[in-house]
Parts: structure tokens; sequence; C-alpha cells
């Protein structure tokens, strides 16, 4: 059972998880502790919105936590490990959501063999939708591994993947939400640009992603397939994926997921 469970780093990514955790039963919000390296405002924040408990001292948050999340950047990892290892030990679960950096080089930081799972949530975290990928490094057990998952499933779903997947799994599902921003922004544009209101815009794209994410997790058939059943021959919708190949969109997103993939690559390297 987790007494007590710390968020060292206390932004989007830690308020995401928050939020998911808190609507669920998972654990009780004063059981909760969150800490970052400098903003008091934010910290002041997060108590009076959800009731956990904030400290300005990452080791008194970590201090006896069953589970410690780190969410900070990745270029912050070895400050915040630092601050906290002497008061781990064997029996806590560190759970890092940080891109990029392998099981093996936050080992590297601390001086015992505490167990360690990454983590790849989104921040659909926040409404209990995360897509999650998790794998553990070696001191973490079956048992970590499964107190990872049952924290992941109560803000979506949660996977374990093989640690050389991490990389592509942050670049398609933890950056993921933000390409699909990125599309409707573009829609909402088109939209409006031709005399639509915002937010009937707004309601019906939204609606659109929600439906057409519904039918690619319970049809039998394929993306393409999905696809195919819309367009028309000499209809509207090839009309609009003609223009999309002309741009070569498809390539485009190709590309963002390999050039994400590869940023993946590079901040674990930086540490
Ligand atoms: N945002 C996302 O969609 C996702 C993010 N991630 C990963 O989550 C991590 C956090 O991202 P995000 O939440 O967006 O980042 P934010 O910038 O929103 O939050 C980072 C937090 O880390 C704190 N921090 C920095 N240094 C330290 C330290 N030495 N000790 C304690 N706390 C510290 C910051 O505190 P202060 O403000 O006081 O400096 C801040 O609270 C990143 O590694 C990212 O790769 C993973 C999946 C999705
Ligand atoms: O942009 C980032 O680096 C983080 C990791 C995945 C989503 N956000």
């Amino acid at each position: 059972m987790i007494e007590k469970m710390a968020f060292i780093g206390a932004g989007s990514m830690a308020e995401s998880i928050l939020t998911g955790i808190l609507a669920s039963d998972f654990l009780a919000k004063e059981r909760i502790y969150v800490t970052n390296k400098s903003d008091h405002n934010r910290l002041a924040f997060l108590k009076d919105h959800y009731a956990v408990k904030q400290t300005d001292d990452t080791k008194e948050a970590a201090a006896g936590a069953d589970v410690v999340v780190i969410a900070v950047k990745p270029h912050d990892l070895e400050d915040a490990v630092t601050s906290i290892k002497d008061c781990l030990n064997a029996d806590q679960l560190l759970i890092s959501v940080v891109a990029g950096v392998s099981t093996d080089a936050i080992s590297g930081l601390l001086d015992q063999k505490i167990p360690i799972v990454r983590a790849m949530p989104n921040t659909s975290s926040a409404v209990g939708q995360s897509a999650t990928a998790v794998t553990r490094g070696d001191f973490a057990g079956a048992g970590d591994l499964q107190t990872a998952l049952a924290l992941f499933n109560t803000i979506g779903t949660a996977t374990e993947v093989a640690e050389t997947s991490m990389h592509t799994v942050t670049a398609i599902s933890g950056s993921g939400p933000a390409y699909v921003y990125y599309l409707v922004e573009a829609m909402e544009k088109a939209a409006v640009q031709t005399g639509l209101d915002y937010d009937t815009a707004h309601d019906l794209i939204t609606q659109t992603i929600i439906g057409a994410g519904e039918m690619l997790q319970t049809s039998s058939l394929s993306p393409s397939e999905l696809r195919d059943k819309i367009t028309s021959p000499g209809g509207t919708t090839q009309a609009g994926l003609e223009k999309l190949d002309d741009h070569h969109v498809q390539a485009g997103v190709e590309k963002c997921v390999e050039h994400a993939r590869e940023r993946s690559v590079e901040l674990g390297k930086k540490l």
C-alpha cells in the first residue's frame, strides 16, 4: 500500500498526473507531496487547488515516500536526483517521466540500487486519458512494475514496453497530443476564415476527433480502411486529401515523429 507519494517537479506533467490520480481512488490527497526548484507560487497554487501537501524541500518530499515521481526537465534531472539521493532507500520506487533519459543513466546518479521505472505519459492524464508506456530498470522488480502500471492505469492506459522503444513512444504518445492540437488549430483557422464562428468550429472539430478516436479504438478496420470509407470518389474528402498529398503532409508527419525521436535520444545523451 502506498502511504506517501512525492512529486519532484511540479509543472504541467506533475499536475496532469496529479489530477488523474485524485480523480481516482488510487491515493488520498493528503498522502501526496509536491515540490519544485523555486516557484513558491506554483506550490501554493497546487496546495490550494488540490489540497495536496507542498514543501520547498525536495528531501522532505522524498523521504519515506513509497513512490517518488521525478517530473523535471531533462536538464534539471541531475540536480533534482542529487538533491534527494541521500534520503532514498531500496524500498522506495523512483518513477521518472523525464523524456529521453534511461533508467541506467538515473541509476548512475544514485549510490544505491534503487528500483526505477521510466514512464512516458502524456498531458491527457489530466482527464484520465493518457496513453502511458512504462519500462523497468535493472533494480525494479515485477512488483515495482505493477505499482507503476496501477498508478498510470488511474490516468488512462498503461503498457509495458522495452526500454529501447521509449524514444519512439516519447515521439508518438508523449508528444502526440501536441500534433493533434496542431491539426485542430489549422482546421479551426480554415473554418473561421470561411465564415464559421469559432465556438461552433471548435465543438465540431473536437467531437470529430473524439469520434475518430473511438472508431480507431473499436473498429476492426485499419486507419487506411476507415479513411477509404469516408472518401467518396470525386467527393469532398478526396479533394481535401489531394491537397494534403500535394503538401506531403504524411511525409511531414513521419519526419515529425522521426525528429522528435532523435530529440529524445539527444536529451538522454545530455545527462
Ligand atoms: N509536458 C508533457 O506533455 C510531458 C512531459 N514529460 C516530461 O516531464 C518532465 C517535466 O515536464 P513538464 O512538466 O512539462 O515541465 P515543467 O517545466 O512544466 O515543470 C518542471 C518542474 O520541475 C521543477 N524543477 C526543476 N528543477 C528542479 C529541481 N532541481 N528540484 C525539484 N524540482 C525541480 C520546476 O520547478 P521551478 O518551476 O521551481 O523551476 C517545475 O516545477 C520533462 O522531463 C518532460 O520530458 C513527459 C511526458 C509528457
Ligand atoms: O516536449 C517534451 O520534451 C516532452 C516530452 C513528451 C512531451 N513533452
